[in-house]
């Protein structure tokens, strides 16, 4: 049976390390890191988020702005906002929640966030950096940020020798992922929806890496055993056993029958969700730190 990796221990350890760092900011410059969150919109799960990113926040000692606009918003607006968020000196990271209203341009705006309070990871600067493997100055995306720290805890900083399949592609996690694996000296294969034969790819890998967004899609016979696996979807789906209408949380990885196979396993939830918004904070005080010119803390 494999280990079950604690997301959510992990995420209180990083957690743990932001707070300290934020306090010493404090006593130190006199100043407390600034998060802004941005929200357009009423999707209920992005609320959720947006919710427990503040919280969090607040828990680390950061100042903690959120701005919730209607889902009516314009893009001008919309910029407008971000413009003055890049021009304020209290805010030191600056997050626009995903997916955005339809209508409105999402790399857009991403690309305006100003590239030093890019907490998100997004801006080609800091996917440029990630891709150069320079970890110094730029800022990596909390998903693929935190799956990295998962897969280290369980198996160490060096991964030479090692197989590792992605499946997803996108720039939010896929790519990044792939890149972080790489700088891990990983040996990487990048899977996705028009690759074929996805079961012998997956196969081949010790570490499995899945963001597919397909509820359990990964099946036992995909895992070469002892694999390390590490789950990125979460999908929601309906759980007649709890009661008519009630839905439970499943990710892209048949659990059940994947840990009797895998060696290290994360669950969904309490697995990678929680890294993400631990690794938002970790991301807000590394930019707080370097604009204020003190030690940059290593997570
Ligand atoms: N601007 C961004 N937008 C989005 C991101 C992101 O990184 N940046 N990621 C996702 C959503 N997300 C954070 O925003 C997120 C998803 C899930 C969790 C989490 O802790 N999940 C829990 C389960 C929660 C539940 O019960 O629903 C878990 O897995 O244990 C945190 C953050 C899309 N948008």
């Amino acid at each position: 049976m494999a280990t079950v990796i604690d997301g959510k221990l992990a995420a209180e350890k990083v957690i743990a390390t932001v707070t300290q760092a934020s306090a010493a900011l404090e006593s130190q410059k006199g100043v407390r890191p600034g998060l802004a969150v941005v929200i357009v919109g009423d999707d209920a799960a992005s609320h959720t988020y947006v919710a427990a990113k503040s919280r969090m926040a607040k828990q680390c000692g950061f100042n903690s702005i959120q701005h919730s606009l209607p889902g009516d918003t314009t893009q001008e607006a919309l910029e407008a906002l971000v413009s003055d968020l890049n021009a304020d000196p209290a805010i030191h990271g600056i997050l626009v929640q995903l997916p955005l209203p339809k209508h409105l341009d999402s790399e857009r705006v991403t690309q305006l966030v100003t590239s030093e309070k890019d907490v998100d990871g997004l801006h080609v600067v800091n996917a440029g950096k990630i891709a150069t493997g320079d970890f110094e100055t730029g800022l990596v995306s909390c998903t693929p940020a935190g799956s990295m720290l998962l897969v280290k805890q369980a198996l160490g900083d060096d991964l030479s020798g090692l197989n590792a399949v992605v499946i997803g592609r996108s720039n939010l996690f896929g790519k990044p992922m792939a890149l972080l694996l790489l700088a891990a000296n990983a040996t990487v294969t990048m899977a996705h929806s028009r690759s074929k034969d996805l079961a012998s790819i997956c196969k081949n890998a010790d570490i499995l890496v899945a963001a597919v967004g397909r509820s359990e899609m990964v099946k036992a016979d995909w895992v070469k055993p002892g694999a390390t696996i590490i789950d990125v979807g979460i999908n929601r789906i309906p759980a007649p056993e709890k009661g008519e209408g009630k839905t439970r949380l499943v990710g892209d990885v048949a659990f059940a029958e994947c840990e009797k196979v895998a060696g290290s396993i994360t669950p969904v939830p309490g697995g990678v969700g929680p890294m993400t918004i631990a690794m938002l904070m970790a991301n807000t005080v590394v930019a707080a730190s370097r604009a204020l010119g003190v030690a940059v803390p290593k997570f």
